[in-house]
């Protein structure tokens, strides 16, 4: 065990002087890692830190949106559409508005009342679609009850679907030798990570739990495109501790708050928790606290690498949002 730690902070370390697209190539983060992998041979993970990395490629947007600002007088805009009143959702579309101002994105925004038709939803999209400020639309998820889901997600038109949710799009990421317009935000935003932190992809075995449209199932295809060999697992698996356990990297969205325990968990494996679990917590002032799909403690005491939750995945998620939008905006000006 203490050999697989040391030879994994050395491919780390060795991983981040070598990097030339992340985050971890700063003197602080290497000294960081250094200090991390002290700490690994301990038997503690590097954590995997998508705050960090998130505020990072931010940056990068914002310098490549003002190069493109100065050249055509146009900055990229995006439209989110919230219907009802979930308190999660919005935190998350307000978390949005406020990443779009700072790397320099037009947001426009329609809030519905739950009691919104269809009809009336759909009118709001077509809006946006025919609207050429606007070169991103995300119709935020979950809609009330008794909408059409599908429906309201088909008539995004396909060249402002920054959720990279159309059957088109999720075509194009399954087949080979073919480009997605846009790649859906939260797996994109793990692969992202993944690759920063220059966890080694090819030839591993990855396993992702969770199969659902948004999440598992475009995660898993992403792993594949990269060479990893795939198991995704669902509520009817047989087995799925054991599946997991031979993982070297674990994608975690089954939405169950720490169900994943440590014995889930094989040595030294990557450990990508996307689950977003609010649980009561009376030592907190909101009342609650978030959690992943994997116990943390317990988890980063065997994996090499591991997200934390909050501070993994979900300011990713929003990140790629973003970068999805700038994707857009130079697709639809022919840049
Ligand atoms: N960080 C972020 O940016 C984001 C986080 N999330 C979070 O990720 C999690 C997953 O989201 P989402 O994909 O939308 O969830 P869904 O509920 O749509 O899908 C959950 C999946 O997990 C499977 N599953 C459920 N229980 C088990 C089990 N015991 N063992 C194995 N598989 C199981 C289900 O199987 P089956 O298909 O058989 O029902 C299903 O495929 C949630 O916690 C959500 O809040 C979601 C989006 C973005
Ligand atoms: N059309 C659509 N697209 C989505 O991408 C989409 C959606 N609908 N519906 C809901 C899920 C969930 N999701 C998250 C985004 C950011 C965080 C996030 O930033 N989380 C912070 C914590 C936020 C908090 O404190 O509440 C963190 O993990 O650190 C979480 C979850 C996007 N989703
Ligand atoms: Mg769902």
């Amino acid at each position: 065990m203490a050999l697989s730690f040391s030879q994994a902070c050395h491919d780390s370390v060795a991983g981040l002087r070598n990097s030339t697209r992340g985050v971890p190539v700063t003197s602080r983060a290497r000294s960081a890692s250094l200090r991390v992998c002290a700490a690994a041979a301990e038997g503690t993970a590097t954590i995997i830190d998508g705050k960090m990395t998130a505020a990072a490629i931010r940056k990068e947007i914002a310098t490549e949106l003002a190069e493109l600002k100065a050249k055509t007088s146009k900055v990229p805009g995006l439209a989110v559409v919230l219907v009802g009143n979930r308190k999660d959702s919005e935190t998350y579309v307000r978390s949005k508005k406020k990443s779009c101002a700072e790397v320099g994105i037009e947001s426009f925004g329609t809030e519905l009342s739950d009691q919104a038709t269809e009809e009336e939803i759909l009118k709001v999209v077509a809006d946006y679609n025919a609207n050429p400020a606007v070169n991103g639309i995300l119709v935020q998820l979950p809609l009330p009850k008794g909408i059409n889901e599908q429906r309201v997600l088909d008539a995004i038109s396909l060249e402002k679907d920054v959720d990279g949710f159309s059957p088109e799009n999720i075509g194009q990421l399954a087949m080979r030798g073919r480009t997605p317009r846009f790649v859906p935000c939260t797996p994109k935003g793990c692969i992202e990570l993944l690759e920063r932190y220059n966890v080694p992809i090819a030839g591993k075995n990855a396993v992702v739990v969770g199969r659902s449209n948004i999440v598992g199932l475009p995660a898993a295809l992403l792993l594949q495109n990269r060479d990893a060999t795939v198991t995704i697992v669902h509520s009817r698996t047989k087995d799925a501790q054991k599946i997991c356990a031979d993982a070297d990297i674990v994608i975690a969205a089954l939405g169950k708050a720490e169900f994943m325990t440590g014995d889930w968990i094989k040595p030294g494996a990557a450990v990508i928790d996307v689950g977003i679990n609010a649980v009561d917590d009376k030592t907190s002032p909101k009342g609650y606290k978030l959690v992943g799909d994997v116990n943390y403690k317990e988890a980063s005491a065997k994996a090499n690498w591991i997200t934390p939750v909050p501070g993994g995945v979900g300011p990713m998620t929003i990140c790629m949002l973003l970068k999805n939008t700038l994707e857009g905006f130079k697709q639809q000006n022919g840049l």
